[in-house]
């Protein structure tokens, strides 16, 4: 049977927005090339991810320590296994060891006729190592009239041409001329095997014609699988935009960002991979921690304000004037009110029962102690006290944000009451007990050592943070901002009292 070559021109595209693209290709364990590495770009670019293991190789960055190949059949099994359920937008196909396998895909390609084939004709690993049998190049070529674009490095155009390898870039080009007109097949010439300042590419269609792509060299030896993850970007990039122009434009853009950061991974001695996802992980913090540690860190100037107010130097000396005192406390029950419909407010958005139930018990754990200022402390310190403005300011923040916030946004707002006021607590608390004599605030200060309270303060941290992850850039940022607002109150609360007290006293205002 005659099997007509397959179009290379970019009519009457297909374009899907996530295309399911299947890789046909051997697993590396180490996970830069490969399967593993056309899984990583697939999903990079938005495709859903599928894979056919053609063979085992035992590698990692220094090198390929063995390479096993499953019984032949067993292959076949797969790729019917595949395309009897699922419609393929796109395949792309990597390491095939030998003729025989090569044969079983060209024998599935026959029957199947993926929308989009890109072959990446694997010969040897980044490493120098030989991943396919020699002289199987032959069974190679008869995947090509399947094929839309071929992919070969310099050393694989030239075992595909049976010539010598390209020692320039014209050279490379007309190689990439001679297999495009050859087979009819699109070619991508790649130059990263050149040396230079460039790593050039180049489309190179049957008729001759071509469309440089040119990128500067980036400095690193973390180039393990270029070609791999190159090919699959391709080819999901080509089911998404149906323009083989663009699609490379993209994928060595992208491919370029994922160079640059490849060092950031540290995975292995040799030449390690590149960092695919590397565009996800700009926007979305990788490590669980890190965007509290960023929240920390921004409210630095806040925490040294704090230890810096007469309030508090007073209160951990025992000097703190109890009208000071007073204020502060009557201001707290007023605030703790409100606070508690704000935990409400979070427990009734969680996303989960356990943080649903982790904010409930929090406003309640408010009102109970909100209730106990009342019992045991503001009647020892009786102070006729109305809303204050700097906690009429914070409350109007928090119902602000607990009205039109997400969940994100109103955990971030709550937490530096908790996490703040457990910081201050526990500075507070340790220069107590290296206090000598009775302390007139000593058993205040001994409440601030209550375990279930910091335990409740490191949730809330875990929280912000997986709601930090699982939110957009513009949501983290309005976190930030929300957090950064309630961390200024939480200063300006513990500084009120002085201002507020002494100036009622001087003017009878407010
Ligand atoms: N240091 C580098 N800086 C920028 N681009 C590079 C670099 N090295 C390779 N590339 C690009 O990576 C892509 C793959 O090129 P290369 O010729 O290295 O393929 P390959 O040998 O098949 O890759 P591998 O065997 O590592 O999977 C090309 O687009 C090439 O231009
Ligand atoms: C499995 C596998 N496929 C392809 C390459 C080429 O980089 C590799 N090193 N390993």
């Amino acid at each position: 049977m005659l099997t007509p070559a397959p179009s290379t021109s970019d009519r009457a595209p297909q374009r899907v927005k996530h295309p399911r693209v299947l890789s046909i290709a051997g697993s590396d364990p180490s996970g830069g090339a490969g399967i593993q590495a056309d899984i990583k770009s697939i999903s990079a670019h938005g495709g859903y991810a599928m894979a056919v293991l053609t063979a085992l190789t035992a590698q990692n960055t220094q090198g390929v320590q063995g390479v096993h190949i499953p019984p032949v059949a067993f292959l076949s099994s797969q790729l019917d296994a595949v395309a009897a359920d699922i419609s393929l937008d796109a395949v792309k196909i990597g390491m095939l060891a030998d003729a025989q396998v090569m044969r079983a895909v060209g024998d599935w390609l026959a029957v199947t006729r993926p929308a989009v084939v890109v072959l990446d004709p694997v010969m040897v690993a980044t490493s120098g190592d030989l991943l396919v049998a020699e002289g199987a190049h032959e069974a190679l070529l008869e995947l090509l009239k399947f094929t839309h674009l071929v992919t070969p490095n310099l050393p694989e155009l030239a075992v595909l041409l049976n010539q010598a390898e390209a020692g320039s870039w014209a050279e490379a080009l007309e190689q990439g001329q001679q297999l495009a007109a050859a087979h009819e097949v699109l070619v991508l010439v790649k130059g990263g095997h050149l040396p230079g300042e460039e790593c050039p590419d180049a489309l190179v269609w049957p008729d001759g014609t071509h469309q440089e792509f040119r990128a500067p060299r980036i400095a690193t030896k973390n180039t393990h699988g270029t070609g791999c993850s190159l090919s699959s970007a391709v080819a999901t990039l080509r089911a998404q935009t149906g323009d083989w122009v663009e699609s490379v434009r993209l994928a060595k853009e992208w491919l370029s960002g994922a160079l640059v950061t490849a060092d950031d991974l540290g995975v292995g001695s040799g030449a390690g991979p590149i960092n695919h996802l590397h565009a996800l992980w700009a926007n979305a913090p990788a490590a669980a921690g890190t965007f509290s540690d960023e929240l920390w860190a921004d409210c630095a100037p806040q925490r040294q304000a704090i230890f810096e107010l007469d309030f508090i130097k007073e209160l951990a000396a025992g000097t703190l004037e109890s009208k000071h005192f007073a204020y502060y406390l009557a201001q707290d029950a007023l605030y703790l009110g409100t606070y508690s419909r704000v935990l409400a407010r979070a427990s009734s958005l969680a996303p989960t029962e356990e943080e649903q139930k982790f904010w409930a018990q929090g406003a309640q754990n408010c009102i109970e102690v909100e209730m106990s200022l009342h019992r045991d402390w503001l009647s020892q310190f009786p102070l006729e006290s109305p809303m204050g403005p700097v906690t009429k300011h914070y409350l109007d923040h928090l119902q602000a944000v607990a009205c039109s916030g997400s969940y994100g946004e109103v955990v971030a707002a709550v937490l530096p009451c908790y996490w703040l006021y457990a910081e201050v607590g526990r500075v507070l608390h340790s220069d107590y007990l290296s206090y000598s004599g009775k302390h007139p605030y000593g058993a205040w200060l001994e409440s601030y050592a209550d375990e279930d309270f910091s335990r409740a303060t490191e949730r809330a941290v875990a929280i912000a943070d997986t709601a930090a992850r699982h939110g957009s850039a513009p949501e983290r940022e309005r976190m930030r901002a929300a957090f950064a607002h309630s961390a200024q109150y939480e200063v300006d609360f513990f500084a009120a009292p002085h201002r507020r007290v002494d100036a009622d006293l001087g003017a009878r205002r407010d």
